[in-house]
């Protein structure tokens, strides 16, 4: 069992305003003591009785840390630090104060396509650097695609939200069914195995929507958006999907000619 810091996490950092929260708990931005740096801390409930519904699990709290452990990239949150107190562990991660991409996008008259394909490009760069690990994120949506701060004119994207992310392992099979029904693939509705192209349907949807503004699955209610993603009224000329590093190559992201540069 992984062991984190028994310290007060009070005693080295000072609990600021809620960012966001959801059914793992909040994140809160903290204030290091000793250096005066802005942190996020993700305050988690541990679940004390197995089937109780409020707060996670330890062991899958082990497994994002774990996780994110492993993964350092311009792209990707980092932690810092974990501390842990009767039933409650704070990761202490790397603060991202720009806003949630689609906000940001949201609150410009347009979206350049350049813009769109850097946008794209950097959220490839940071998940082809997961699955290079055999991690998959599973829960890749606007919400958990951050911009870092809010005053650059080319702001870096951060990917967030580990909470459901898996480092698979050699032969493993691996079903979930979580996930955000405007996201998630057909395998994850179906409960099949799955595997880090279930991200790149994720990134097929978040592309769609970046360049029309239109939800291609979202129905009525969730079950709708549902029945939408397995009644496959689509037609691909690509039978398989293309992995991260494959999308990074395509022409759309990385020009073949001068030409292509300039338009
Ligand atoms: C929510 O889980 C994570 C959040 C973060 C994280 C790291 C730095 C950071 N700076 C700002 C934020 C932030 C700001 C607003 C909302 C949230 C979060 O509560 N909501 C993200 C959406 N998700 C829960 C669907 C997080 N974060 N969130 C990292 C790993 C996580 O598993």
């Amino acid at each position: 069992m992984a062991v984190f810091k028994p310290e007060n996490v009070e005693d080295f950092f000072e609990i600021g305003e809620v960012l966001g929260s959801g059914h793992f708990g909040q994140v809160r931005q903290v204030r290091e003591r000793a250096t005066g740096t802005c942190w996020a801390g993700k305050f988690l409930k541990i679940r004390k009785i197995a089937c109780s519904r409020l707060g996670v699990d330890r062991s899958s709290v082990e497994r994002e840390v774990e996780i994110l452990q492993t993964l350092r990239h311009p792209n990707i949150v980092t932690l810092k630090d974990v501390f842990e107190s009767r039933a409650e562990v704070v990761l202490i991660l790397e603060l991202v104060s720009g806003a949630e991409l689609f906000d940001f996008i949201a609150e410009k008259d347009n979206l350049l396509e350049s813009e769109a394909i850097e946008f794209m490009k950097q959220i490839l760069e940071g998940l082809g650097f997961m699955h290079s690990k055999n991690i998959a994120h599973f829960d890749l949506k606007p919400e958990n695609i951050m911009l870092s701060d809010k005053v650059s004119p080319n702001p870096n994207i951060k990917l967030i939200d580990f909470g459901l992310a898996h480092c698979f392992h050699q032969g493993e099979e691996y079903r979930s069914s979580s996930g955000t029904p405007q996201y998630i693939a057909p395998e994850v509705i179906n409960s099949e195995p799955l595997s880090t192209a279930s991200d790149m349907w994720s990134i097929g949807v978040i592309t769609y929507i970046l360049l029309s503004g239109l939800s291609p699955f979202q129905g009525e209610t969730d079950e709708d958006t549902l029945k939408n993603v397995i009644a496959m009224k689509y037609e691909f000329f690509e039978r398989d999907r293309m992995t991260a590093e494959e999308c990074l190559l395509h022409p759309w992201i990385k020009p073949i000619t001068r030409k292509q540069v300039a338009n």
